[in-house]
């Protein structure tokens, strides 16, 4: 039997950081992040609707998709992002499931899916148990601001865009506070698979 894990947070409130972690232990992850990359390549279904929505200006010279001149446009604007979320998520799903799948069949104990809208897309039916990376607001803005290099403007316009990870957490199985060290952050995770069994 696997137990499948939903990990998510807001934006910047340390998904991947905490995703690593799952290494040393060697649990699996699957993460939605590099998959909704994977499937806007040129020559997949997602790309051509893209371009043909939002025009070649968001094409880079070697026709690849600008992810930061699209980043601009739909986080400014909400109906254009929902526009993309519709031509992306699908594929993404479908690429996730598969993948876990295999993790399933091949008898892993735990797999993990790192979804960032696990509870706005509502796709908690993916998974056994829900786990949110927690931040307090302004420490998710500046690790954002210094990772990204945007502005508070353009930052803010990414974490409203997302629903609270304050209410994410209220919905969660489990919270992984990343207010403090990753150190701690660790321990946090350890206990946590130790008191669901999984280590
Ligand atoms: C807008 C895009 C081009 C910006 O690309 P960029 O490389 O700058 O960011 P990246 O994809 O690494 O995402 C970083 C974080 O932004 C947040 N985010 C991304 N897309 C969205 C979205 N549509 N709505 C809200 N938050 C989002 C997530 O927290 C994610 O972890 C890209 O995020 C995208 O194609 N988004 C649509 C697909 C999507 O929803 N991806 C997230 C989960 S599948
Ligand atoms: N406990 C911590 N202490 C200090 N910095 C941290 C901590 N956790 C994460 N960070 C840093 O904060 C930034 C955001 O973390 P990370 O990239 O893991 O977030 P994320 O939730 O995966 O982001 P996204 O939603 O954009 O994919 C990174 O620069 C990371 O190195």
């Amino acid at each position: 039997m696997t137990l499948t894990v939903g990990l998510t947070g807001s934006i910047a409130s340390g998904k991947s950081t905490v995703s690593l972690m799952f290494d040393d232990f060697g649990i699996p992850v699957i993460d939605a992040d590099k998959l909704s990359r994977d499937v806007v390549m040129p020559g997949e279904k997602a790309y051509d609707q893209i371009v043909e929505t939002f025009g070649e200006r968001i094409l880079r010279k070697d026709q690849t998709i600008n992810r930061d001149e699209l980043g601009a446009i739909v986080f400014a604007d909400e109906e254009k992002r929902q526009q993309l979320n519709r031509m992306v998520h699908p594929a993404v799903r479908e690429k996730m499931l598969e993948k876990r799948d295999v993790e399933i069949a091949s008898g892993a104990t735990c797999v993990v899916l790192d979804i960032p809208l696990l509870f706005e897309s509502k796709l908690t039916h993916y998974v056994d148990k829900t786990v949110v990376v927690y931040v307090d607001e302004h420490v998710q803005l500046n690790r954002l601001m210094e990772r990204d290099g945007y502005s508070e403007k353009e930052a803010y316009q990414r974490i409203h865009s997302q629903m609270p990870v304050s209410e994410k957490a209220a919905l969660a199985d489990a919270v992984i506070d990343n207010n403090k060290t990753k150190q701690a952050s660790f321990e946090q995770m350890e206990a946590l698979l130790q008191s669901w069994e999984i280590i």
